[in-house]
């Protein structure tokens, strides 16, 4: 498999002009090969988009190294933005235009046939909706129309910030079928989501950031085994005595009214005949597989605590040693996007779905 985007030491620091700055991203590696359907999790504010906007040249990064197809990115993004389509944040289309007369001016700017706006919207399911106005788009529809302008070239990455954002449970589960669909054609997808179910069902390979850093990646059924802490729940009639056995055998256990979980168990045979020696019948013996979920709150310490309400932004202040080095020039960035592409290059970035059209241009979230 070969690196399709290369992310090393990614550092982001925003400068408000009245408070004190945000580290967006602090060091950030991220790794996608081929054929993957990587998803990039994280709560909000955590650098999910900053990290996508930064590869795609929308913001200049302060520190780090970044390839994507193995060229450096942004310096020589042009070159690989055919190969690619991306939709970062919410799409942004003309509410006059219709949906396929956005797809033909998308179509010509990039040298692709007008046969394949047809193709792009049925892909979507936006066939019979194509002649409307964007302006009487849904949300939903408006994302998918960002889909279509992203497939228009067939590209070989694909780069969706939250596609299921006011996608209704069918466009949902419609999305999810389309990312199967464009992997089995040897699309590889990078989705970023904080929809963990999502993530599970359809991505193989997961990178978790919190506060602006990495803080677990690889295939997500290692990630969720790594977690995995032998736990078993167990029913049996006589509770109290079998929590007795179950303790002298050394598990860890907590005794629920009903049923009682172990954890340690690595032959789960074992455990059931301790249990049948005392004459101590197992009625239940469920394995506890740790969810996405539950690794996700664990490793980006947000999970829920009673009576305390979960404070959204999930970024750093900086130490005064950064602050320093940063200098009083720092740059501060509110109202414009620092990097464009070159006009010349505004056509490819245009098909790679970073042109106006498909993306916002707002870089004011705080
Ligand atoms: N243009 C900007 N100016 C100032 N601060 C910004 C800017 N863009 C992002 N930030 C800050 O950087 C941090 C990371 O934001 P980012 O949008 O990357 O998070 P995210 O993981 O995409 O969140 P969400 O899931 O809510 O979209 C946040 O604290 C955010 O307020």
């Amino acid at each position: 498999m070969s690196a399709v985007i290369e992310i090393q030491g990614l550092r982001k620091t925003f400068r408000h002009r009245r408070d004190q700055p945000w580290v967006a991203l602090d060091g950030f590696d991220m790794l996608v090969e081929t054929g993957q359907v990587h998803g990039f999790l994280g709560s909000n504010g955590s650098g999910k988009t900053t990290t996508l906007r930064t590869l795609l040249g929308l913001v200049r990064a302060d520190a780090g190294q970044m390839r994507v197809f193995g060229e450096p990115s942004p310096e020589r993004l042009p070159v690989v933005a055919p190969r690619f389509g991306a939709i970062v944040e919410s799409p942004q289309f003309f509410g006059n235009f219709t949906g396929r007369r956005t797809l033909r001016l998308l179509a010509t700017a990039g040298d692709v046939p007008p046969t394949r706006v047809d193709e792009v919207l049925e892909r979507v399911g936006l066939r019979d909706r194509g002649n409307d106005r964007v302006r009487g788009y849904s949300l939903g529809m408006k994302q998918r129309l960002a889909v279509a302008s992203a497939l228009l070239k067939n590209p070989e990455l694909l780069i969706l910030d939250e596609p299921a954002n006011g996608l209704d449970p069918a466009g949902i589960r419609e999305m999810r079928d389309l990312m199967r669909d464009l992997t089995r054609a040897g699309v590889t997808v990078l989705l970023s989501s904080h929809i963990l179910a999502e993530i599970e069902l359809i991505c193989d390979h997961v990178t978790i950031i919190s506060r602006g850093r990495r803080v677990t990646a690889g295939p997500v059924t290692e990630v969720l085994a790594g977690f995995d802490q032998g736990e078993y729940r167990v029913r049996v009639d006589d509770q109290a005595r079998a929590a007795e056995v179950i303790e002298a055998a050394g598990h860890p256990l907590v005794i629920h009214p009903e049923h009682l979980v172990v954890g340690g168990v690595t032959d789960p045979a074992a455990l059931t005949r301790a249990l049948g020696e005392q004459d101590l019948w197992v009625r239940e013996l469920t394995p506890l597989t740790p969810d996405l979920e539950s690794v996700f709150l664990e490793l980006t310490g947000t999970v829920p605590r009673p009576g305390i309400p979960h404070q959204l932004d999930d970024s750093v202040r900086p130490r005064r040693a950064d602050l320093d080095h940063d200098g009083p020039e720092a740059e501060i960035e509110l109202g414009l996007a620092t990097v464009h592409p070159a006009p010349a290059d505004a056509r490819a970035a245009a098909l790679a779905g970073t042109g106006p059209a498909a993306t916002t241009d707002e870089e004011t979230k705080a």
